[in-house]
This record gives structure tokens, C-alpha cells and sequence, in this order.
């Protein structure tokens, strides 16, 4: 089966560059001339494409291959798709990209089967930087896709000697850690900027989790996926490390900092998203509603403290 992967950031680049140790890659750019003067990324520096990966700027072309995968950031998603006048039939359509689409409440696998729903919408996510695929590091991520039997033919035809993928038909579940992750790592980033200290982040942190775990559950997910690679798995290494661009977000919040607004940072957009969500829904998101409030300059660090500190006690 052939592979295109279309975005060319620092993500749909990392995947292209692990995936070509399996056979040719096709990679859409929007703008191709950066990667075809010089054979790397503009997101990811130094790391040069190996011969395998065609860069190409033309959709029609890139949309001959069987497996899609897909890593244009959530907010885009959707806008791109309609671009695609086929309906895709036959093919699989693979989400690479973490959040929840501020306009549908959709996440990326919600997005891809109600655009193109004569094809098969799975989603790859869990744990890793885009630097760290790129340069051949142990990485393990989920592959969720409704339909087994086509997850087990994505599961082979992506994993690498370094990419270890493991399957699970729970793409709600899958969809949410990813998305959810990114605004608990947003509000561990502000406390740690804010100077609140490491106890503060573990509270954020196990607090958060069980808000993922609670809003999963009231949408179907497994609460194993929740506790698994794309939910638990994700949730440690964004909230705990320097490189993620979320946690960053939240460190320059906390930090009182400005931050670089052309930098792609899923959790703000999705806390926003999710917050809508807790109102329309009735269910309590105290983290993301904080973070929805925080990121739009609405309240300060210690705004948001106070008002989660002063919630009346409750059982764990
Ligand atoms: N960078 C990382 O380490 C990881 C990123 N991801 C996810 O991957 C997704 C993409 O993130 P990155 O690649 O890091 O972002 P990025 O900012 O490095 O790249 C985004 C790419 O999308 C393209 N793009 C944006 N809007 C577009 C549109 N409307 N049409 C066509 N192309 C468009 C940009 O030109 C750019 O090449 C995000 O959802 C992120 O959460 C997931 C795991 C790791
Ligand atoms: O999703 C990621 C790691 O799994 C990347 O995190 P950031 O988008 O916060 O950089």
C-alpha cells in the first residue's frame, strides 16, 4: 500500500522521514520551495529528507496513494478537506493531528468521517516529538481505527523499526487524549511558570486526567485507551517537558511572558472548544474552563488558582 502525507510541518515531516525506511512516502507541502531547495523542514532544522520522500505541491497527485495521513493542525483540518472534491472512496484516512475543532466540537477522526464518509477515518497519536521520530528514537504511539481488520493493515504498513504502533478500535477514546492532553500540559506550563512548584503540577496533572477520564466516558471511550499511550501516555510527556509547545505556552502565561503567536499550540483553541462543550453539555471541565479563560487574556494565573483552590471539597 502506498503513503502520502500531507502537511509538511514539523510532525507530517517527522512521519514521512520514519516512514520512508519502509518504501516510498509522498509528502504534500502547501509551499514546497523551502523543502525542495533544501531537503529539510523549515519546523524541523537540520534533519535532511531522505530520497525516498517525494515533495509535492500537487493534491491530485498526492491523493493517488492508498493511506492518508493527515497532519494539518485541528483548526485547519476541515478548511483542507474541502478542498478534496473526491470523495475518497476505498481509501484510509489517517488523523495526525491533536485537538477539537472549535466551529463542529468535532475531533480530527469526527472531522474526516463526516467529510469523507465513504472512506476509513483512523487516527495516530500518543506520546512523541516530531524531533524525536525524526531522528529515529524508540517511539510508541496508538492506532485507532473502528474496522480492525483495516487498523491491523495500518498498523503494519506504519509502524518502523522505530515507530512501534499499537491498535485499538477506540477512536473516540484515542481522539480525546490527544486532544484533551494539550490543555492540562497549558495548564501545568502556567503553574510552573507562575513558580507554584512540582506539587502543584502533579495535582494539575492527576486532576486533569481524571477530567479526561470523566468527559471520555460521558462520549463511550474505553477508560483503558484514557489510561493508555493516547491519553495517560501523552498526557506525562507534554505536561513534564520543556519541548512541548503547550507546556511552553503555559510556562510564558504563568511567566507573564509573550509568546510567539505563529507557533502551532493545539490546547488553546480546544480548551475554548471544550468549554463550550461543559456549557451546552452540563458537565464540570474546571481545567479546561480555566485554561479557555486564561489563554483568551480573560484571567491571570492567580485568577484561575484562586477560583480551583476555592471550589468546595470533594470525594476524589
Ligand atoms: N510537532 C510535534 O512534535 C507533534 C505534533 N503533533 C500534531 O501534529 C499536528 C501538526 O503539528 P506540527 O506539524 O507540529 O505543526 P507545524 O506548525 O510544525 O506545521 C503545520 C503544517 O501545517 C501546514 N498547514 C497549516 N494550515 C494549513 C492549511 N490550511 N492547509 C494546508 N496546510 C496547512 C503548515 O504549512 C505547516 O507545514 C498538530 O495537531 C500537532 O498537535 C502530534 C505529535 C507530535
Ligand atoms: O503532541 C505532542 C507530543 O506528543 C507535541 O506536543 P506539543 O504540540 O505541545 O509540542
Amino acid at each position: 500500500m502506498s503513503v502520502s502525507v500531507f502537511g509538511a510541518g514539523a510532525f507530517g515531516t517527522a512521519l514521512a522521514i520514519s516512514l520512508a525506511q519502509n518504501g516510498p512516502v509522498t509528502l504534500w507541502a502547501r509551499d514546497v520551495s523551502p523543502l525542495e531547495n533544501k531537503r529539510q523542514s523549515p519546523r524541523l532544522p537540520g534533519i535532511t529528507l531522505p530520497d525516498q520522500i517525494s515533495i509535492t505541491g500537487d493534491l491530485e497527485q498526492a491523493l493517488e496513494n492508498d493511506t492518508l495521513l493527515f497532519s494539518i493542525p485541528m483548526q485547519n483540518l476541515s478548511g483542507f478537506l474541502s478542498r478534496i472534491n473526491s470523495d475518497l472512496e476505498g481509501k484510509a484516512l489517517v488523523a495526525c493531528c491533536k485537538g477539537v475543532d472549535l466551529r463542529s466540537g468535532l475531533g480530527p477522526v469526527g472531522i474526516l468521517s463526516e467529510t469523507k464518509p465513504k472512506a476509513q477515518a483512523a487516527i495516530l497519536t500518543g506520546p512523541s516529538f516530531a524531533a524525536d521520530i525524526a531522528k529515529g528514537l524508540p517511539t510508541a504511539l496508538t492506532l485507532a481505527c473502528t474496522d480492525d481488520a483495516i487498523g491491523k493493515e495500518i498498523q503494519h504498513q506504519l509502524s518502523t523499526p522505530s515507530l512501534r504502533l499499537y491498535r485499538s478500535t477506540d477512536t473516540v477514546g484515542a481522539e480525546l487524549g490527544g486532544a484533551l492532553k494539550n490543555v492540562m500540559a497549558i495548564a501545568c506550563g502556567a503553574a510552573m511558570g507562575a513558580g507554584l512548584g512540582d506539587s502543584a503540577r502533579a495535582a494539575l496533572m492527576t486532576r486533569g486526567f481524571a477530567e479526561m477520564t470523566r468527559f471520555a466516558a460521558s462520549r463511550e471511550a474505553r477508560p483503558e485507551t484514557m489510561a493508555g499511550l493516547s491519553g495517560l501516555g501523552d498526557l506525562a510527556l507534554t505536561c513534564t517537558s520543556d519541548l512541548s509547545r503547550n507546556y511552553q505556552l503555559g510556562l510564558a502565561l504563568g511567566r507573564k511572558e509573550a509568546f510567539d503567536p505563529s507557533i502551532t499550540v493545539e490546547g488553546a483553541a480546544t480548551a475554548q472548544a471544550m468549554d463550550r462543550i461543559a456549557i451546552d453539555t452540563g458537565l464540570s471541565l474546571p481545567i479546561c474552563h480555566a485554561v479557555a479563560a486564561l489563554t483568551q487574556g480573560r484571567v491571570t494565573v492567580d485568577d484561575v488558582m484562586t477560583q480551583l483552590l476555592s471550589r468546595p471539597l470533594k470525594e476524589e
